[in-house]
């Protein structure tokens, strides 16, 4: 299933590998995918046995969907995704309610001042700043605002983001999900591939004879490598590079760091759960927990499932110590639900992308300044014999399942 010879190796079986071995294999070339882990999917990785329903612990929807390069894969294979968004009206709740007219209207509006502010400052000509210096402030809505678009969505706060970054990869349009998670679809994607699983690569050896890779598995050479392993991974050392790469290369990997978004997923299936469509009340946990509030999905095709997101420097508090967080969005949910929903809240999942070491986070976001940093690295090495790729590398959809994929295509499209 392995060619012994291959052209090209590829580090990694996430979204960015699979897209630049599929991208190979089309344009006629060999290669050879090792991927550190026991699975393929990498951070788009859903989950069925757990919790009894599937749990997506990375990925959860197609964003964007009209441009997303992985929408008609969705549609092709039959899973039949659904547009997300005809719940948006309904993310405030409170106490299974929806909220009142004025307030989902109130902070739809903080919504589009926000994005309306940032992508005017954006445009104003003035050099890159953090993108807390552009956000609105002082109206009653704009700190859960600033709190959802950074923390929550983008898993970091925007005091330690580019504006200039935040700005050039907004997304919008509609977000699909899938009942099989888009782990479920990735998966299906990398069928057939020749993904060699538990291969680290623990050293990468590049030059004019070609890259060698090497780990536990043995020494492994090609014309050429495409590395998709994350920033975290490549920031913390995970692979040393013979020669180092250009100060450029590593100046650009420092300037990308992964935020954190950790998910505390709750088998809720009691009659006393709460059952609610997703987005719950933001408003009423910035009420009750101060500025950095979890936000809440539940029952995604019916499955009883409740899930916390919790991101930026709060998620990071809680890294490595399951319990806490497991305590915390309970304490939460007693709060912002009721005792009686929160007592009925079964056994729990709490992802761990921040202590896994083939992870080390969960997605990137340049930081003030560092604007360029994605197009830098993505730029091929050594006339591409050496190529990187993955969500960091993709200046409009970074972040995200798109960015990787499509990184990943260029990628292999880049080797010679
Ligand atoms: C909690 C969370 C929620 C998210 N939600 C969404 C969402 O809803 N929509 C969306 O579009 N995106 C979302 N994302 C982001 C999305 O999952 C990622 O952007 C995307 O999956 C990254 O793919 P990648 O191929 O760049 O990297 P990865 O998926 O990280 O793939 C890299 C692979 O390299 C492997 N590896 C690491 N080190 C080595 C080594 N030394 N040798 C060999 N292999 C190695 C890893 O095991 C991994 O499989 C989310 C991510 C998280 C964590």
């Amino acid at each position: 299933m392995f060619p012994s010879d291959p052209d090209v190796l590829v580090i990694g079986a996430g979204c960015a590998g699979i897209a630049a071995a599929r991208e190979l294999a089309l344009r006629g070339r060999t290669c050879v995918v090792l991927e550190a882990g026991p699975r393929v999917g990498g951070r788009a990785w859903t989950e069925s046995d757990s919790l009894g329903a599937p749990f997506d612990h990375g990925a959860s929807w197609l964003h964007q969907a009209d441009e997303n390069p992985l929408t008609p894969f969705a549609h092709a294979l039959g899973l039949a995704p659904i547009d997300h968004d005809r719940f948006r009206e309904r993310r405030l709740f409170a106490q299974g309610r929806l909220a009142p007219r004025e307030e989902r209207h109130a902070f739809a509006a903080a919504e589009d001042a926000f994005w309306t502010a940032i992508d005017a400052a954006a445009r104003d000509g003035a050099a890159d700043r953090p993108a807390s210096d552009a956000a609105p402030r002082g109206g009653p809505w704009d700190a859960t605002v600033a709190h959802w678009e950074g923390a929550q969505i983008c898993a970091a706060e925007l005091t330690r983001m580019s504006l200039h970054d935040v700005a050039a990869t907004a997304l919008d349009g509609p977000n699909l999900i899938m009942r099989t998670g888009v782990g479920g679809l990735v998966a299906r994607l990398a069928e057939g591939l020749p993904i060699r699983l538990d291969a680290r690569v623990d050293r990468l050896r590049w030059g004019a004879r070609g890259v060698s890779a090497e780990g536990a598995f043995g020494s492994i050479t090609a014309r050429a490598a495409i590395v998709t392993v994350s920033t975290g991974v490549l920031a913390a050392g995970g692979i040393a590079f013979d020669p180092p790469l250009p100060a450029e290369t590593q100046a650009a990997i420092h300037a990308l760091p992964l935020g954190l978004l950790t998910k505390i997923a709750f088998r809720a299936d009691h009659p006393d759960a709460p059952d609610m469509p997703p987005f719950v009340s933001l408003r009423r946990a910035v009420e009750h927990d101060g500025d950095r509030p979890m936000s809440w999905i539940s029952r995604l095709f019916g499955d009883p499932l409740m899930i916390a997101f919790c991101g930026g420097a709060r998620a990071w508090e809680m890294a490595g110590d399951a319990r806490r967080a497991e305590a915390e969005a309970r304490a939460e949910a007693a709060k912002v639900f009721g005792a009686r929903a929160a007592a009925a809240l079964g056994p729990a999942t709490v992802t761990r992308w921040a202590e896994d070491p083939l992870f080390r986070g969960a997605y990137s976001h340049a930081v003030p300044g560092a604007q360029a940093a994605r197009t830098t690295l993505a730029r091929p090495l050594d006339d591409g014999r050496l190529c990187f790729a993955g969500e960091a590398c993709h200046p409009r959809f970074a972040a995200t399942v798109a960015g990787a994929w499509l990184s990943g295509v260029e990628a292999a499209r880049a080797i010679p």
